[in-house]
């Protein structure tokens, strides 16, 4: 049997900008931001945990090390069977420098296949259909690929393959033209000789730090340009394209998408994570996800497509949907959240509203000719909304009180 490693690509937090105002929360790392229920990275270990032959799974970014302490703790009683460690940059080293750095310990133990996953994705992960392609194909590397809306495809990587073989022809990095809709998912199964790659790669760097006098030598490596392009030109590369769900976890708005994304694979694999219509219980649309410390009055109206935290108190009368609401948060009666974020011990009045637009790309700009785009609303930790207030189309940074009514607006 195989011996398989995994690593997930954390960054670090310095990337974390495009996830304000969520990011402001310095405890809660983006990896580690819960959608349906559980941190990103949670579903990645969950989805690793059942590979056979899986023994270990190192988080690399460059976070502070205490960052990841409780999350591994709580992940090695749940995940028993794989040892979960996390390895720190001592700066950000790019997409395949850590990789490099830490060759040795994870080639330790001698794996024969690596996963290499980026954490700010949410999938279904296909590990074991990429696992079967993988070993009847002679890359040295499987891509996960799928397709995307053509306006878009230039936010990825682009890949051009031969469709009787799915052999990468042409790898290309965000390109400023369209090349492809076919784009990588950041989800990769990489044979251990790919360290000679990166070692070869890393020369590459040094050659040309040699003849160009204004070039400093770094430890930084590209996963995609200095790594998989090369693999694509020398027909090293190959993508196995799911048609199942995956998105891009960037802004922190693209959370509530995701949520639902998990939410309805729960509906297909586990049920039971979801909430129960019960004769006393409050109205149930859809998939909703209640943290078993969180209360909902009976006569809230909850879902689709809503997680709500441990210890949240949502009151009577309330409607929620396509949201997700955070820890110690307070919805007071018959109040409305729809599209939205409410952050961290945030508080809503009576009667209140406060409502988003749902995304439909990914959408990474936040304004266009300085006038706040339509998106999700969020509320960051510790908001304050009074009663009968509305709240449309705004991001609201820490400990702001709101006591009159905002449309489209970055609210400091
Ligand atoms: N350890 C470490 N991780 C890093 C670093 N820089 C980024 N990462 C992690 O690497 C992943 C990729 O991040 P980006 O470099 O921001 O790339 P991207 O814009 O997300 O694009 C990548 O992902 C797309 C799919 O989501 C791909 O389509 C694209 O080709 C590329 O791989 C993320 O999980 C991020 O946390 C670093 O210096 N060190």
């Amino acid at each position: 049997m195989n011996v398989y490693k995994a690593i997930i690509l954390v960054g670090g937090p310095s990337r974390g900008t495009r996830f304000r105002p969520l990011s402001l929360n310095l405890n809660v790392p983006k990896p580690l931001f819960p959608v349906a229920g559980h941190p990103i990275i949670w579903h990645h270990l969950e989805a690793l945990s059942k590979i056979e032959g899986l023994k270990e799974v190192l988080l690399i970014g460059f976070f502070e090390d205490s960052i990841f302490h409780r999350f591994i703790d709580d992940a090695a009683r749940e995940f028993p069977k794989i040892n979960i460690r996390y390895l720190r940059e001592y700066q950000s080293l790019g997409t395949a420098g850590g990789l490099y750095h830490f060759r040795d310990e994870i080639q330790r133990g001698d794996p024969q296949q690596i996963f290499v996953l980026n954490a700010d994705v949410a999938c279904s992960f296909p590990l074991k259909e990429m696992m079967k392609f993988h070993n009847t194909h002679r890359g040295l590397c499987t891509i996960l690929g799928t397709k995307v809306a053509r306006e878009v495809a230039n936010k990825y990587g682009c890949l051009v393959a031969k469709p009787e073989s799915n052999e990468v022809l042409h790898y290309v990095e965000k390109p400023e033209s369209f090349i492809s809709d076919l784009i990588s998912c950041g989800i990769y199964l990489f044979d251990c000789a790919i360290f000679n790659e990166m070692k070869k790669a890393m020369q590459n760097k040094k050659n040309q730090v040699d003849q160009d006098q204004f070039m400093d030598h770094d430890d930084q490596l590209r996963l995609e340009q200095d790594l998989l392009r090369p693999l694509a030109e020398s027909m090293k590369l190959f993508v196995y394209v799911t048609n199942d769900f995956w998105r891009q976890i960037k802004t922190a708005g693209s959370a509530v998408p995701a949520n639902a994304l998990y939410l309805e694979q729960y509906l297909e694999t586990n049920p039971e994570r979801l909430l129960k219509k019960e004769p006393d219980g409050p109205t149930i649309v859809g998939c909703v996800y209640k943290h078993p410390t969180a209360f909902v009055d009976p006569s809230a109206k909850i879902g689709p497509n809503v997680s709500i935290g441990p210890r949240a108190v949502i009151g009577k009368g309330v409607r929620i949907k396509d949201s997700i609401i955070l820890d110690n948060a307070e919805i007071k009666a018959n109040s409305c959240i729809i599209n939205s974020i409410i952050g961290w011990d945030s508080k809503i009045g009576t009667w209140a509203r406060v409502e988003g637009t749902s995304i439909t790309n990914d959408q990474i700009v936040i304004t266009q000719n300085g006038v706040k785009v339509p998106s999700i609303t969020i509320l960051a930790k510790e908001v304050i909304v009074r009663d009968e207030i509305i709240i449309r189309n705004c991001i609201v940074l820490p400990h702001k009180e709101l006591k009159t009514s905002c449309h489209n607006e970055i609210l400091m």
